[in-house]
C-alpha cells in the first residue's frame, strides 16, 4: 500500500468569502508501483488533489497518508502543470535543486548528466530554460521531480501542451523510467487515449464530486501498437461516453 486518501474534503474560500467545495469525502488509493491516472472535466479538482497530496494545501477533513504515515511537505516528487523552472539557473542546476534543500539527498552532477542524457537533453545542461522548447522544458521538469528520489511521483498534465509525436516519445520514456525505477505514479491528463495507454487504473472525477474507479486490463509492457488496438479504443470510447453525459 502506498498512498491513501480517506474521506478527504477541501473548500477554497475566495476574497469575497465565497466558498467552493472542490473535493468532498474523497477516498482513493494508489498502490506501490501502480500507474494511476486522474481524469475528469475541467474544474473537477484534479490539480487540487495533487496539491493536497504534496502538502501544498491541507485538507479540511479526512486523512492523507503514505505507507500509514500522514503526508508532509517533501514526501513526493511533484511536477506541476506549469514547469516552474527557475529562469536564471541552467538546466542541470534546475534538475538537482532538491539536493540543495535536503541533507539526506546526494545527487552528483555526473548522475544528473546521466539522466539528461537519457532524455536527450545532455547538450542543454548549461542552457537556460528559455532556450529550450516546450517538450524539452517538460522533460527537465520531469527530471527535477524524479531526482527528488521519492517513490511517489505526481505529474500534473505533463504532456498537455506537446504535439502528438513528441507526446508519444515522452509517454514511451515515462513508461520505461517508471518500470525501471519501480516508481508509483499519479498522473493527470485530459487525453483519454493517453490515460488508457499508460495506466493500470483510472480514477474519473465527476462534477457531482463522486469518483469512479476503472481498471485498465491491457497487457504490459505497453507498445505504441496498442494505441491502434480495438481494446484500447473500446475503453477510450467508454470513458468518453461517461464524461460526455455529465452535467455540472
Ligand atoms: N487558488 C484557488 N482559489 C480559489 N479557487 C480555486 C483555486 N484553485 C482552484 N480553484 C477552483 O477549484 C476548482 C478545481 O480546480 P482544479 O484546478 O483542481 O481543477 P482541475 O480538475 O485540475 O481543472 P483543469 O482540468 O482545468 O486543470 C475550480 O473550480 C477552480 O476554479
Amino acid at each position: 500500500m502506498a498512498l491513501v486518501l480517506k474521506n478527504v474534503s477541501y473548500t477554497f474560500t475566495n476574497k469575497g468569502n465565497q466558498s467552493n467545495k472542490v473535493i468532498s469525502e474523497l477516498s482513493m488509493q494508489v498502490n506501490r508501483g501502480e500507474f494511476v491516472s486522474l481524469i475528469g472535466k475541467s474544474g473537477t479538482g484534479k490539480s487540487t488533489i495533487l496539491k493536497l497530496v504534496t502538502g501544498l494545501l491541507t485538507q479540511d477533513e479526512g486523512e492523507i497518508s503514505i505507507d500509514g504515515k500522514p503526508i508532509s511537505l517533501g514526501d513526493v516528487g511533484y511536477m506541476p502543470q506549469r514547469d516552474l523552472l527557475l529562469p536564471w539557473r541552467s538546466i542541470l542546476d534546475n534538475i538537482i535543486i532538491s539536493a540543495e534543500f535536503r541533507k539526506d539527498l546526494q545527487i552528483t552532477r555526473e548522475e544528473a548528466r546521466h539522466w539528461l542524457n537519457r532524455v536527450g537533453l545532455i547538450e542543454y545542461e548549461n542552457a537556460l530554460p528559455k532556450q529550450l522548447s516546450g517538450g524539452m522544458r517538460q522533460r527537465a521538469a520531469f527530471l527535477r521531480a524524479l531526482l527528488t528520489g521519492k517513490d511517489l511521483l505526481l505529474l500534473d498534465e505533463p504532456f498537455g501542451a506537446l504535439d502528438a509525436l513528441t507526446k508519444r516519445e515522452m509517454q514511451a520514456w515515462l513508461l520505461s523510467i517508471w518500470q525501471e525505477l519501480n516508481k508509483t505514479v499519479l498522473f493527470i491528463t485530459h487525453d483519454l487515449e493517453e490515460a488508457c495507454f499508460l495506466s493500470d487504473r483510472i480514477i474519473l472525477l465527476h462534477p457531482n464530486k463522486k469518483v469512479e474507479k476503472i481498471n485498465v486490463d491491457l497487457p504490459r509492457p505497453r507498445f505504441p501498437e496498442l494505441l491502434h488496438s480495438t481494446e484500447l479504443a473500446g475503453l477510450r470510447h467508454e470513458l468518453e461516453k461517461k464524461i460526455a453525459n455529465e452535467t455540472d
